[in-house]
This record gives structure tokens, C-alpha cells and sequence, in this order.
């Protein structure tokens, strides 16, 4: 065989590898028998404003091209078909309110999502409470706690968290990161003045957005937030259900729960109050959330997944950050895109 012939034939064989691989036929078989998928997605951070960077300077922002990210990720879910998108929190950037941009910069985002032909569940971030009031929020678009079958008890005490069924022996629970804290709550409110005290128990810096030098004590910043009791009780008592029923529950936030799956600085406050709720339900399987712009994942010591999803906003213009989940019976299997990894997350 001359080498010309050679080469011709190593890439007839390349090809046909490409055809047969049974580990790549495999897995199309199995995306075609997922139960269900769904989107997800985490700070967008839409401004109509030139690039720039985070606080300390170390990441570079792309806040107008933000929302052509988004467009990627929307025209792959409706390709894949997906059942739902979760929206993970902060959907435009705090930039827009001294601009007063907010409005403008909502319905340009909101005008994208609504072309999805599938519910888009929002979850609520620091962003959002830069840009709006809470009330206005409850009001907005970004209250899609009516797209779940059997709304949500908690809304009449203003918190933003619902719970519905994706499919059969699924469910999906939604929490409100910022229910206790000061800014997603009105000065005059108790709930404020208890987070206000929290927060300056932990951290003593004239500016609260400064965090303590500390480990994870620098979770107590202004931008983070936290749980109140009311909220871990009804979470306490979706999870007890659905572990009656044999469910299979994620649950998505705004803020990381888990130390090993984020910086700390970007942890909930009483992250521990919820990792042990989580810890004593066995649906539990996985939990989803934004904020930490670099992303992380670990695994709890119960099995339980925390997937921390990579920021749009400081992901590069040519690259992408977001997935799309394929849900089968044992396992759920994360598709990312760009910046956001592949990986298998077998149920505990
Ligand atoms: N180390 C810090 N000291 C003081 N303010 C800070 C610090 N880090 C962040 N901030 C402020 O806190 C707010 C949220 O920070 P930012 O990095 O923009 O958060 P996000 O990642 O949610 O966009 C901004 O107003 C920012 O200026």
C-alpha cells in the first residue's frame, strides 16, 4: 500500500469509527430515551453598555453582548426540545438602575425569553433587586411562580419560591435567596431589620458589600442573602412529600449552598440551615445555582449534586455558559455548552 493509499484508508476508517462508535450510538440511543430535558442558565447581567469587569478587576464583562449568548443558548433548547428552561437569577446588571435602564433592559431580555416555546421559570438574584422593589418584581415578568400547577403559599408573605412537577415523578422547587436580607427586603420591614443585625453581627466594615477577611465568614456581604425559618419549613415539607411520593427533587437558588462548590464569597448566609434540610430527604437530588460567575461543582457527602453554573456575563463573546439537562431514571446527564462541562449526575 503506497502512503497516499494509506492515508486514504486511516481516514475511511476515522469515518466509519465516527459512524459505528458504539460508545457514541450509545449515547444517541440514550438522549433519545431521556424522560424529559430542560434548560439552564445564570447571570445574563444584560446592559446596554461597553464591556467592563467585576468589582476586583480580575474578570472582564460583556454586558451587551450578554443577551446574544442567550439567543445561543435558546435556538440549542429548542433544538434539543426541551421541556422547561430555569433561569437562574440576575438577568440584567445593576448598571441599568443608574442609567435608568432598568424597564428597557427587562423587556429586551424578556422579549428573547418569551420566543422560547416552553415556560421559563425565573429565579431571583442580587441584579434584580438592584433594578426593581420587590413588589414590582412580584409583578414582573420575572414571577413565574404562576406557571406552576398549584402556586405557592409563600407568596403571601412575599417570598418568591414555588414548587411544580416537570414530570411524573419529578419535581422542581425554586428558592428565594434573598428573603432574609437587606436588599431584597423595604427598610421598614421586619425581615430587614433582622438581616441588617445579622449581617453586621458577622461583618463589621463600614461598607457591607466589603466582606470579612475570613474564610467563610466572607459569605456576609450585602449581596448575598439567606433563608428565613418560614421558607426552610416549607421546604421542609415539599421534600417530606415528594419523599412520600418516591420524587426525585432539584432544587435551584440564586445563591450556592454548599462550601466545595463555590467561593465563599459568594455562599448563602445560613447555607448551613438549608444543606441540612436538603440532608434529611432522600429525594434530594440535585442542586442548581448561579451567582459565583466561575462556576464549580462538588458532591455532598449524601450523594446530592451542587452544580454552581458558569455567568454569562463574563463568559467571552465567542464561547458560551449554559446546558441543557437529559433526565432519565437513574441518573441526569448535563450537557454543557462553552464554558459549562459535560457531566453524569447519577442519583444518590
Ligand atoms: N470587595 C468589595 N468591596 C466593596 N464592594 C464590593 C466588593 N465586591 C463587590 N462589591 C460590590 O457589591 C456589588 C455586587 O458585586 P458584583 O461583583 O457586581 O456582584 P455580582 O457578581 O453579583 O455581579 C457591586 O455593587 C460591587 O461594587
Amino acid at each position: 500500500m503506497t502512503n497516499s493509499e494509506l492515508a486514504v484508508f486511516k481516514l475511511h476508517a476515522r469515518n466509519l469509527e465516527k459512524i459505528y462508535d458504539p460508545f457514541l450510538l450509545r449515547k444517541m440511543e440514550d438522549r433519545a430515551r431521556a424522560l424529559f430535558t430542560f434548560g439552564i442558565i445564570a447571570d445574563i447581567q444584560y446592559a446596554d453598555i461597553d464591556d467592563g469587569s467585576n468589582y476586583r478587576r480580575t474578570r472582564r464583562r460583556f454586558y451587551r453582548n450578554s443577551v446574544e449568548l442567550l439567543r445561543n443558548a435558546m435556538r440549542d433548547w429548542e433544538e434539543r426540545r426541551v421541556s422547561c428552561v430555569l433561569q437562574l437569577g440576575d438577568v440584567i446588571d445593576g448598571h441599568n438602575k443608574s442609567r435608568d435602564a432598568s424597564e428597557q433592559a427587562l423587556e429586551t431580555v424578556v422579549k428573547e425569553l418569551e420566543k422560547c416555546s416552553v415556560d421559563v421559570h425565573h429565579v431571583w438574584g442580587n441584579h434584580e433587586f438592584y433594578n426593581f422593589r420587590r413588589e414590582t418584581l412580584l409583578a414582573s415578568p420575572l414571577n413565574s411562580a404562576a406557571k406552576a400547577e398549584a402556586g405557592s403559599d409563600l407568596l403571601a408573605d412575599d417570598i418568591y419560591a414555588y414548587e411544580f412537577s416537570p414530570a411524573p415523578s419529578f419535581r422542581f422547587v425554586l428558592l428565594d435567596a434573598y428573603d432574609m436580607s437587606v436588599i431584597g427586603r423595604d427598610e421598614s420591614s421586619e425581615r430587614h431589620k433582622q438581616s441588617l443585625k445579622l449581617l453586621q453581627q458577622h461583618n463589621s466594615n463600614p461598607d457591607l458589600n466589603q466582606p470579612p477577611v475570613y474564610g467563610l465568614e466572607q459569605r456576609f456581604v450585602k449581596f448575598n442573602g439567606g433563608f428565613s425559618p418560614e421558607q426552610l419549613q416549607w421546604l421542609d415539607e415539599v421534600l417530606t412529600l415528594a419523599d412520600q411520593k418516591q420524587e426525585k427533587v432539584t432544587v435551584f437558588s440564586h445563591l450556592p449552598v454548599h462550601p466545595d462548590s463555590t467561593d465563599p464569597i459568594c455562599l448563602a448566609w445560613n447555607y448551613e440551615e438549608l444543606l441540612s434540610v436538603l440532608r434529611s430527604h432522600k429525594s434530594v437530588v440535585c442542586f442548581m445555582a448561579g451567582h459565583d460567575h466561575d462556576g464549580g461543582y462538588c458532591t455532598d457527602t449524601t450523594g446530592v449534586h451542587h452544580i454552581t453554573l458558569e455567568g454569562v456575563i463574563e463568559t467571552r463573546p465567542d464561547s458560551n455558559a449554559f446546558g441543557t439537562v437529559y433526565v432519565y431514571e437513574d441518573r441526569m446527564l448535563l450537557k454543557g455548552s462553552g464554558r459549562t462541562a459535560d457531566r453524569v449526575l447519577k442519583y444518590p
